[in-house]
């Protein structure tokens, strides 16, 4: 990591607040409203997940609901990409893949549209929280059953306590997993 990206993760961690027992007991919510409401702070987010995209390759962000689509949607926009959204179940109109998971406070299903990507189209999969990585391993699925080529998984912050980046290895078919900042 360079000393730039270490500014900017002290940056970010120092915007995002830890609540205890939230949604549940036991689960230590990391709260990344504070970070969303400082605009130097998200800019910088925003830059570098562009950055990021341009540099991996990708011709399409996926962000997932919802707290994925408020970090996805403005870095696609900064890289002059499109934006792809994967939603909870019921949804998306149309034809759509779907995907049933585990995540660190409950259960859910996820789906993309069948038509979402073009052929030969590389995804940046972009998300807020990598917790026991259920989220995203659901959707690398849908988006290797979507047709598209998986470029790599940016997340902002990831619950090294929890084993989601082991859980997400089969799943990555090779591409890189970063994360901005690891507690
Ligand atoms: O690694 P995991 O254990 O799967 O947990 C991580 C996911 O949990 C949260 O989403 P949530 O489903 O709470 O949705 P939200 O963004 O709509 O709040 C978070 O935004 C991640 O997507
Ligand atoms: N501890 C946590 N904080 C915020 N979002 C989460 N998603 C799953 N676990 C989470």
């Amino acid at each position: 990591m360079t000393s730039q990206n270490t500014d900017l993760a002290q940056l970010l961690d120092s915007r995002i607040r830890d609540v205890p027992d939230y949604p549940k007991p036991g689960v230590l919510f990391k709260d990344i409203a504070p970070l969303l409401a400082d605009a130097e702070a998200f800019a910088a987010l925003t830059r570098a997940l562009a950055e990021r995209a341009r540099e991996l390759g990708a011709t399409k962000v996926v962000g997932l609901e919802a707290r994925g689509f408020v970090l996805a949607a403005p870095a696609a926009f900064a890289a002059g990409l499109g934006f792809v959204p994967i939603r909870k179940k019921g949804k998306l109109p149309g034809e759509v893949f779907a995907r049933s998971y585990e995540l660190e406070y409950g259960s859910a299903t996820l789906e993309v549209q069948c038509d979402a990507f073009a052929p030969g189209e590389k995804v940046l999969v972009v998300d807020d929280v990598l917790a026991t990585g259920g989220t995203i391993a659901a959707s690398l699925d849908l988006v290797q059953e979507a047709g598209a080529e998986l470029v790599g998984v940016v997340v902002l912050m990831e619950l090294g306590f929890l084993p989601g980046r082991e859980r997400l290895l089969p799943h990555l078919g090779g591409a890189p997993l970063e994360t901005l900042i690891t507690v």
